[in-house]
């Protein structure tokens, strides 16, 4: 506990815990949007620094609130800082506490991350929490700490232009299939993932917890997001060129994203095993259970389920699959291009499900379906909100159909196995998927809604 009153960080608990009610809802990567805060109590409170006009602790706090009628509890990891003069950069993530003393959002600040590059360079434990660098690996001593822009489900920081640190922010009890996966596939020597170099861990729930992990910085790396929109815009701007003859088309890149996605699922395969399962007892039938859940918030969409339980008893149809470790939750956000190789980051799984769940076999076509939505949403998401013009979107339809061909001949000439060879069962996943999306838009972003509620009129016709 901390408290010396010679020190920055004496902002007191019941201020503490009064502010993070209000301020932990408003970001990005708060996981309950929807839900009204009840109350935080802090679990641990570990000083990293604490000098008279600066200091940084590492928070875990637990947060009760009501979503949908029920009673839900989440842990989120909250670095703070504390300083007596705040610069321009900082004030935007500052906590609402009255005093001489800001309490700001410690992973904005250059300082303090840099002491979580130190911590790791000297691998020591901080009081409750461990740094451990994967053997053969080390870290650096004085690394300069950095801000990545976007803000997304955790915050990821730069050490020198060389690690990239990510700190998650909700901390469920147990190991990050982050961390778990990108370990196995290490082991297998994969060049499609950037090396795991250590993780943070502390014990949470009574049970070792990942709180974060340090790997590889690739710095001349694209976005797939972002390559992708680019070529888009491409296409709606110089709309009497074929796809094919413009510079910027996608599919040689949708091809290599397809083949990096069949090498990282052999590799997880031949680390961590598969298992043949019935289709019936994989979770194609928790997707009838999601899109009624979601229903109750999106009403319009219970007009599918009909046509969904069809669809979802023709994938039923198709007896076994096989099951392994996998991504769950790709995207193009989730695939970087360097000059080399396609990477694929962020092994956490579906942000909405249970650790356990994630932790689960699945089918890699849970993973193909992902692209193949992520490739609807770039080719249509910049016609959400305009008039609807059929030419446009016919260019949007054809550039998504060019890549996603790309991509399952990129796949497949990895696999051996092509993925349109099980049509029904991957089509169930594109629903579902596409019926998560549909929460998480009217949840995030409701002006992107039409965009998933789109794809699923599609799938279930
Ligand atoms: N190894 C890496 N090298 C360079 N940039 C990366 C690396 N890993 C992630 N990023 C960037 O950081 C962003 C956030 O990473 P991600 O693992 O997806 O975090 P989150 O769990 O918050 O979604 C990515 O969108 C990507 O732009
Ligand atoms: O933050 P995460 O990477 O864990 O993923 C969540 O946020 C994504 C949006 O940032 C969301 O992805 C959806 O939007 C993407 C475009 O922004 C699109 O490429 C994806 O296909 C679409 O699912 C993702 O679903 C959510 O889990």
């Amino acid at each position: 506990m901390v408290g010396s009153s010679s020190s920055a960080s004496r902002t007191v608990e019941p201020q503490l815990t009064e502010a993070l009610a209000t301020w932990l809802p408003a970001q990005r990567w708060f996981g309950a949007k929807g839900s009204t805060v009840d109350s935080v109590q802090i679990l641990e409170r570990e000083v990293l620094r604490d000098e008279p006009h600066f200091a940084a602790e590492h928070l875990l706090v637990e947060v009760r609130m009501t979503q949908d009628g029920a009673v839900v509890t989440q842990t989120y990891q909250v670095p703070l800082g504390f300083r007596t003069e705040l610069t321009d950069e900082l004030r935007p993530w500052v906590l609402p506490v009255a005093g001489e003393v800001a309490v700001f959002d410690g992973l904005r600040d250059p300082e303090i991350i840099g002491l979580y590059g130190d911590a790791f360079a000297s691998g020591n434990s901080t009081g409750s929490i461990e740094f451990n660098i994967v053997d053969g690996s080390s870290v650096p001593s004085g690394l300069p700490g950095r801000v990545l822009g976007a803000e997304q489900s955790n915050t990821s920081v730069i050490l020198g232009d060389l690690l990239l640190l990510k700190l998650f922010r909700q901390v469920p009890p147990g190991v990050s299939p982050d961390v778990e996966l990108h370990r196995a596939l290490a082991e297998a020597g994969s060049a499609n993932v950037a090396p795991l170099r250590g993780w943070l861990e502390a014990v949470v729930g009574g049970e070792p917890t990942t709180l974060g992990m340090i790997q590889d910085f690739a710095a001349n790396s694209n976005e797939g997001w972002t390559a992708a929109l680019a070529s888009v815009r491409e296409v709606f701007d110089s709309p009497d060129t074929p796809i094919e003859e413009l510079p910027g088309d996608f599919a040689r890149d949708a091809h290599r994203i397809g083949a990096a996605v069949a090498h990282v699922h052999h590799d997880l395969a031949s680390v961590l095993g598969t298992v043949e399962r019935s289709v019936e007892s994989t979770a194609v039938e928790e997707i009838l259970a999601r899109i009624s859940g979601v229903a109750r918030v999106v009403p319009e969409i219970a007009q599918y389920i009909p046509a969904a339980t069809a669809l979802i008893s023709r994938a039923e149809a198709s007896n076994s699959t096989t099951v392994q470790r996998i991504h769950g939750d790709l995207h193009l956000g989730q695939v970087l291009g360097t000059p080399e190789r396609w990477l694929l980051i962020d092994f956490e799984g579906e942000p909405a499900k249970t650790l356990a769940e994630r932790k689960q076999m699945d089918s890699p076509l849970r993973d193909v379906a992902g692209m193949l939505r992520s490739f609807d949403y770039a080719a249509n998401h910049l016609l959400v909100d305009q008039p609807e013009d059929p030419s446009m979107r016919e260019r949007a339809d054809l550039w998504a159909a060019r890549s996603i061909a790309a991509f399952f001949d990129g796949y497949a000439s990895v696999a051996g196995q092509d993925p349109r060879d099980e049509a029904d069962l991957l089509r169930a996943y594109e629903l579902d998927k596409a019926v998560y999306e549909v929460l998480y838009e009217a949840r995030n972003r409701p002006t992107w809604l039409s965009l998933p509620m789109r794809a699923v009129e599609r799938l279930v016709s």
